[in-house]
This record gives C-alpha cells, structure tokens and sequence, in this order.
C-alpha cells in the first residue's frame, strides 16, 4: 500500500517537473534528469517518511482514536508487545487496563510497529461489535493468518454471506436434538474419567491421588470429539487398555517418516501449546510469514499438520464410501446417535441441509470444531477442578445439589439443577476458556461516539466485561456461583457474559459444550472429592485459550 503510495507520487512528481520545465533539454543537469537520476532515492525517502510518520506521528497526533483512553507504557515501536507477551496469563493487561479506565466505551493499545487496537470495553461496546454491526467487522489479519493454518476454511474463518450459508446448513447437526443423542458419548467418557482417578489413588498412597488437569481433560475430550464429531473411537483416557494411537482413525494405515509417530493428542498438543521457539513462530506469523524457516519446531508443526489434514480427508472419503453403498444396497440404517461426519454425510447424500457442503469446507469445519472444541472445555474442566479444590464450600455445595440425581441422570434432569448451572457460568466468567478474538473494521464506521476508521484490529476480551466491578460489583474477583441467582439488568445483559461470544457468530458449539461439561462434572463431584492444588502453576502465555499448565489436583473417593 505505502510502496504504491510513493510510487504514484514519484509519477506525478515527474510528471510536474516535465510540465514545469518543458523546454528544457531533457539532460543530466537539467531538472528532469537530476530528478530521475535520483528517483530511487527521491522513492526511498518518500517511502521512509510516510512510514516514520505512520509508525511515529499518527497515532499521537493525527489518528481519531488518540484521545481514547489506554496504556501509556509503550515500547517506542513495539508498544505493549512484549508487556503483553511478559504477562502472567493472556488476560491480564487486558483485565488491568479495563480496571484503569472502567467506564471506557473502548480502551486503545498499540501493537506491533504501533499499529493502534481497540478493546471494546464496556457491554454496548460489545454488543455493537458482535450483534448490531456483526457483519461490519471480519476476522483480523493477524487472527487469519494465525488460525488458517490450524483450521482450514471452515466456520471460523468464513465472513459475510457464506458464513450465514454454512451456519445455516451447520445449525442441524447442533441443534439441542441432535445434541441430546450423543449422551452416551459424553456418559461413557465421564465414567473413563473416573476409571482413570480410581487407577491413580490405586498407584498412589491408595487413599488420595493427584492428577495433571490439562494434560487429563485434554486427552478426555480430544476422545469425546473423537466420537462425536468424527465417529472415531481414539480412547486415550481408558485405563488398562492398549491402543495404537498411530492408527487413529484410520485403521491399519501406517505412515513414514514423522507422520507415522504422529497422534491427534500429539498434533493438537503442538498447536495449542507448542515449546517456547513453536509458540513464538506460532505468534510471529501473524505479522510475519515464519513456517518457511527452516527450524525443527516448523518440520513438526508443518508434519503434524499434513498428517492431520490426511487423516481427516481419508475418514471422509471413507465414510461417504461406506454410506452411499449401503444406501444403494439398502441395508443403510441410521443411528439414533450419530457424529457430526455421519449426520453431514447422511443430509448430503440425501440432499438435505448439509448438501451444499464440499470437500474443502467439510475438512475445514472439521479442523475447526476440533481446534474450538478441544482446548476450551478441556480448559474450562480445569479450572473447575481449580475452583473446588480452593472453595470446598462452593464443591460441597455443588456435590448437595447432584446427590438428589438419579443413578443414571438424562441431560433434561441435570440441566434442571440450578447450582450446577451457575457453577458452570460462573466457572467460565472467571476464567473464560477463549482469552481474546480478533476482528477488523470493513468499513469506517462510529460507535460509542468513537470514529473508527476501516482496517482498525479490535481485540474482544470477555475477561474484560467478566471482571469489570462496575458490572458485578466490588467482588468480582472472586468466585460465587450464588450471584447468578439475583442479577441486576446489567449483569443479566448477554454481553456481560461473553464466555461463548454473542451475536451472529456466538459460538455453534455452546450447548454441545455445556452438556459435555456438565456431564463430566456430575460424574466427577458425586464420585471424588476435590482436595487440594498440589504446587503453584503457570496459566500459559501466549495462548488462544486460558490453559493453567500443569495444574495438579489431589482428590479422594468418596
Ligand atoms: C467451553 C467451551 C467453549 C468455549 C468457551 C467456546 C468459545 C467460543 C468463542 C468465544 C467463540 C467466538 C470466537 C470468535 O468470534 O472469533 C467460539 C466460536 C466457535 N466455536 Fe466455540 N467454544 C467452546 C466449545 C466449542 C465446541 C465444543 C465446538 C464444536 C464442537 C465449538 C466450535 C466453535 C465454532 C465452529 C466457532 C465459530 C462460530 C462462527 O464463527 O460462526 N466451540 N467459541
């Protein structure tokens, strides 16, 4: 853009010059051709001075957004770069500049080579930016080509009319419905959870245990979208059992090289959370295009990726494969309870909603609910078990409330319990899974009484609204599922809780991951007691998702 800027000028200027001296003879002396003997020079300096004046001049004197309040620490070129990289988790800057300036429609940080962001602040901010003018904004630039290279072309990344399109032929295979049916997916791997606590008491004293959160719930739930969104059982939480994860998926096919050591848990653990040179690859390459270097931490992302965009394409093909002919023999028999690949398979062959639906999006939509699904509740169950081990009360509580359950509870009777609800809101307001989302403006447009001009990045942390005091008061800090029992207009406005986002683009796996956890934590409270975290541990930074690494809990049998 600055290079086409500077070379327009140097035309004109060229063009000025001829008309201001056209009898002179086009010479080496002459204006004309100092000028044109220069001209690389004259385009150097041009270019160099719009981008001194970009970098350094226009976000303190020129832009519209320099009086919008913010941080004021910057690094001179990097901004709150590095501040934002040291921070103890993703969030907290974010969460200290809102508590500096809380009544702040937006607050406004300067990036990289201080490129200004805004952070929409207060509830109308938000709800302006993610439901009234939802479709003024896309994914950011730096967002896009972070996650692009992780989720394909799938629901995430798609904008404007074919992100309604695909939400509309996705919406059937999460509705509450089709939800429902996958019950016993998410009961059986509830109960593995539980096998697994039961084997580490056993290994450890035989009274008490401890076990690593992240590294637990993400292998559990990485099984759960196994199953339910790919039909594939990968069991990497079932104790006792041997299982060759190198076939995952596809089985009795072996790969070479890299690949054949290559797993979904492995691939999905390289993603989210990489070594320090993978994550900073993984966040330079929003600015920077960085995989072509030729560095092992890139092979192995690069490796993992292929691997996994092969798996997918082949558990596909097959499906398809299997269904069409069973459906032209006539022995097809659908499943009351059926993954997300069948359902799609099944209405496409059928030609219903999902037909439209190619390969390209098929495998995009697939990386995605993977990507999205995966970390955040595995995170989300986390930091549950965070808060019961430090509130027994809030864990005791909890436990009352599902006592009253039957043996064998359906989902109707455990989304009637309103202390779990909370627990789960109130678990998600204080530490939401998804730490920040990324959007862009399409166009020049003004909310709040803020001018924004097109291009500006915006970050949406919900962090920001989930600990604002002047939304959920002096206590805000700490955790009280009870608050959600007696909320003012404020605090009962969907924007004040934007765990799952809002509008258009809110979350199409909302209920699928609620049932999942709620599942998971009736399972866990009425079997096992919550003691103790076991050492003090680090909440990754940088990260897509609040994952507390290496979050140890110690827990007894009831
Ligand atoms: C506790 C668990 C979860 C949390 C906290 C969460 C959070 C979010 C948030 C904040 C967004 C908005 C992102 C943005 O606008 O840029 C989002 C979008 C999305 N989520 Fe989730 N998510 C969770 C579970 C899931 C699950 C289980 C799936 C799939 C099975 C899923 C699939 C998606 C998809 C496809 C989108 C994009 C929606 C669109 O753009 O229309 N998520 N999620």
């Amino acid at each position: 853009m600055d290079v086409t800027i500077c070379g327009g000028l140097a035309v004109v200027e060229t063009s000025l010059i001829r008309l201001l001296w056209p009898h002179h003879e086009v010479g080496v002396d002459s204006p004309y051709g100092i000028f044109t003997r220069h001209a690389w020079t004259i385009f150097l300096a041009q270019y160099l001075a719009l981008k001194y004046y970009r970098i350094f001049l226009y976000h303190k004197y020129f832009s519209p957004l320099r009086h919008v309040p913010g941080p004021t620490n910057n690094h001179f070129f990097l901004g709150q770069t590095i501040n934002l990289l040291k921070a103890e988790t993703p969030t907290t800057l974010y969460v200290q500049w809102m508590k500096q300036f809380p009544d702040a429609p937006f607050i406004r940080y300067l990036s990289i080579a201080n490129t200004e962001v805004l952070v929409p602040n207060n509830i109308n901010a938000h709800k302006e930016v993610l439901q009234t003018q939802c479709y003024s904004f896309s994914k950011s630039k730096f967002f896009l080509r972070i996650v692009r290279e992780v989720a394909g072309h799938g629901l995430i990344l798609m904008e404007g009319d074919e992100h309604r399109a695909h939400r509309k032929m996705l919406g059937g295979s999460f509705s509450l419905q089709n939800i429902r049916k996958l019950e016993p997916i998410f009961k059986e791997k509830a109960k593995d959870i539980c096998r697994f606590f039961e084997e580490t008491i056993k290994n450890s004293n035989g009274m008490t245990g401890s076990f690593d959160c992240t590294n637990t719930f993400s292998k559990a739930i990485l099984d759960i979208m196994g199953s339910a969104i790919l039909g594939v059982d990968l069991n990497y939480v079932k104790p006792g059992e041997v299982h060759d994860q190198r076939q995952d998926g596809v089985a009795g096919r072996k790969q070479n090289g890299l690949r054949d050591r290559c797993t979904f848990h492995e691939a999905y653990d390289l993603f989210f959370s990489p070594g320090t040179v993978g994550k900073l690859l993984l966040f330079m390459n929003g600015w920077v295009p960085t995989r072509w270097l030729p560095l092992e931490a890139n092979r192995e992302f690069l490796s993992a990726m292929d691997w996994l965009n092969e798996v997918l394409t082949t558990i596909i093909r097959d499906r398809y494969r299997v269904i069409r002919a069973a459906m032209q023999d006539g022995t097809y028999e659908q499943k009351d309870s059926r993954d997300f690949v069948t359902f799609v398979v099944e209405e496409s062959i059928r030609g219903g909603t999902a037909q439209m639906i190619g390969e390209k999006e098929f495998l995009g939509h697939i990386l995605e609910f993977m990507a999205a699904g995966h970390d955040t509740s595995a995170n989300m169950l986390s930091w549950s078990c965070y808060i019961m081990a430090t509130n027994h009360s809030i864990q005791d509580r909890l436990r009352e409330e599902i006592g009253s359950l039957s043996a064998e509870p359906s989902f109707v009777e455990m989304d009637k319990l309103p202390y779990l609800e909370n627990f789960v809101k109130e678990a998600l307001r204080m530490y939401s899974p998804s730490t920040t989302y990324h959007r862009e403006a399409n166009h020049d447009l003004t909310i709040e009484g803020i001018h924004i001009p097109k291009g500006t990045p915006l970050d949406l942390c919900p962090s920001v609204t989930h600990s604002n005091p002047t939304i959920w008061g002096a206590d805000a800090d700490s955790a009280d599922p009870t608050r959600w029992e007696h909320l003012n207009a404020q605090q009962a406005s969907p924007y004040a809780f934007e765990a799952f986002s809002n509008g258009p683009r809110i979350c199409i796996g909302k209920q699928f991951a609620q049932f999942e956890i709620k599942t998971i934590l009736v399972e866990m409270v009425r079997n096992y007691r919550f003691l103790t975290v076991e050492h003090p541990f680090k909440v990754e930074n940088p990260g897509f998702t609040l994952r507390p690494g290496g979050l140890e809990v110690r827990i007894e049998k009831i």
